[in-house]
């Protein structure tokens, strides 16, 4: 499908947004390992995590659809999973596919686990490395690297302590889950702190998990979680393209109600406030060991700034919203130590610089990252490429708002993997 984007005078609207992708996809996987029912309310029904619910029911779960948000899974308890009788295919969704390999390698049986062509092409090797150390085995293309991957699990999987070479909460989350059924303690540290969804949602489930800094320690075993009645927060990652957009809009007012708001996925908020963005968070909650708020978020003038380091992991998937962020803001806006994204549906770095350069905007494309130079105008007048990178699409279609003529995206359905209501919240918020 291609998208047509025209521009936009303003944004004045009140919205909520589906739930949270990193939560949908462990309240399914978590839910299914807990004894009893788990109802999942405002579950996000996306491509990526309908291919986590459809590989769970493969292994014999029992996860089913109320409606679009609400989910129902009677837990079988951690043991009772089965071997699949087909390969299981996790599409486009690196986080199906690295958390499933820590679940399938603690189980007494066979199974295969293969992507679309972008999954086959991302890194699984640190994933396979702490699951092999703890006894699961595993057979991958080009030397053990890359899925289709043979997974031959195994009920006495061991207890490790692991220190992951990148900040990456899936291969965080993978060790997590095998170390479940682990005899003993099982600890990760990591070199910089990445999004905390698993702990917090083993812990609400009853799972013995301590987190402090960047290690996080479980015991398995001992571990019997319970079923539980789950809100999932609305989408921060999805929010934040909307955000963008009011920022960068003249005179524009955005309420986005129930957002998640947790420290580790934050980041976002915090690098536009210190390019001088006007959003505050209100009617902070907890629910289910997660917190949410709402945002409200006002047009502003932004400024340039350097990103980096730490901070990276916390904004990961919000680069490219935040590169059109940096076209708009006052002087350049550099991210660096960003590496991680040449690694994602697509080389992020290398689609996100080629479509600014389309869309007439001064970028250097780096290594590890970009450098932006700011207050620029949005030529449009030209087709750009989606490269069926949800994100990629999502970030030109905001580019599109301010732009001096209309844009088209191609391949725009790719927005079905992370985001389905995408196109109708953003013509809402247009047309008000
Ligand atoms: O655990 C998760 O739910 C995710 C972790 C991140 O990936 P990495 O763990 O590879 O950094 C992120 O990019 C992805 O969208 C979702
Ligand atoms: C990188 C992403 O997801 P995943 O790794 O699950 O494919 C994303 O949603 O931007």
């Amino acid at each position: 499908m291609n998208f047509e984007v025209i521009p936009t005078e303003n944004i004045n609207a009140e919205i909520t947004l589906p739930g949270d992708k990193s939560i949908s996809h462990r309240a399914l996987i978590i839910g299914s390992i807990a004894e009893g029912e788990t109802k999942i309310h405002n579950f996000l029904s996306s491509e990526d995590t309908l291919s986590t619910l459809n590989i769970l029911n493969s292994i014999g779960a029992n996860i089913k659809h109320i409606d679009k948000s609400e989910i129902i899974v009677e837990g079988n308890g951690k043991d009772n999973f089965v071997e699949p009788s087909n390969v299981l295919n996790a599409k486009n969704s690196g986080t199906t596919m690295r958390l499933m390999m820590g679940v399938l390698s603690a189980q007494n049986f066979y199974s295969v686990i293969t992507g679309d062509d972008s999954l086959r092409g991302r890194p699984m090797k640190r994933v396979i490395d702490p699951l092999s150390k703890m006894g699961g085995r595993f057979y991958a293309r080009k030397n053990g690297e890359l899925a289709p991957i043979t997974i031959l699990g195994t009920k006495d999987i061991s207890p490790i302590v692991y220190k992951t070479p990148v900040a990456s909460a899936q291969v965080k989350s993978a060790i997590l889950l095998a170390g479940l059924y682990a005899k003993g303690e099982t600890k990760v540290i990591e070199p910089a702190r990445s999004r905390d969804h698993t702990e917090r949602m083993l812990k609400y489930f009853g799972a013995d998990i301590i987190q402090k800094d960047t290690t996080v320690v479980i015991q398995g075993l001992t571990n019997k979680l319970k079923g539980q009645e789950f809100f999932v927060p609305g989408d921060i990652s999805s929010a934040s393209f909307f955000i963008v957009a009011a920022l960068i809009t003249k005179n524009s007012t955005l309420l986005i109600k129930n957002v998640g708001t947790n420290p580790t996925r934050t980041g976002i908020l915090s690098v536009l406030k210190m390019m001088g963005a006007d959003i505050k968070i209100i009617n902070e909650k907890t629910l289910n060991n997660e917190p949410v708020g709402d945002l409200l978020v006002k047009s502003s003038s932004l400024k340039g700034t350097e990103i980096k380091g730490e901070m990276i992991p916390s904004i990961i998937d919000e680069i490219p919203i935040l590169a059109i962020a940096a076209t708009q803001a006052n002087g350049k806006t550099s991210i660096k130590d960003a590496k991680e994204l040449r690694y994602k549906e697509t080389d992020r770095i290398k689609t996100i610089t080629k479509e600014l350069k389309k869309l007439g905007i001064d970028v250097l494309e780096k290594e590890d990252g970009f450098d932006i130079i700011g207050s620029q105008k949005i030529r449009g007048n030209c087709t750009c490429e989606s490269y069926n990178d949800h994100r990629i699409a999502m970030s030109l279609a905001i580019a599109g708002l301010i732009a001096d003529n209309p844009i088209k995206i191609n391949n725009f359905e790719c927005v079905n993997i992370s985001f389905p209501e995408f196109t109708e919240i953003f013509e809402k918020i247009r047309s008000k």
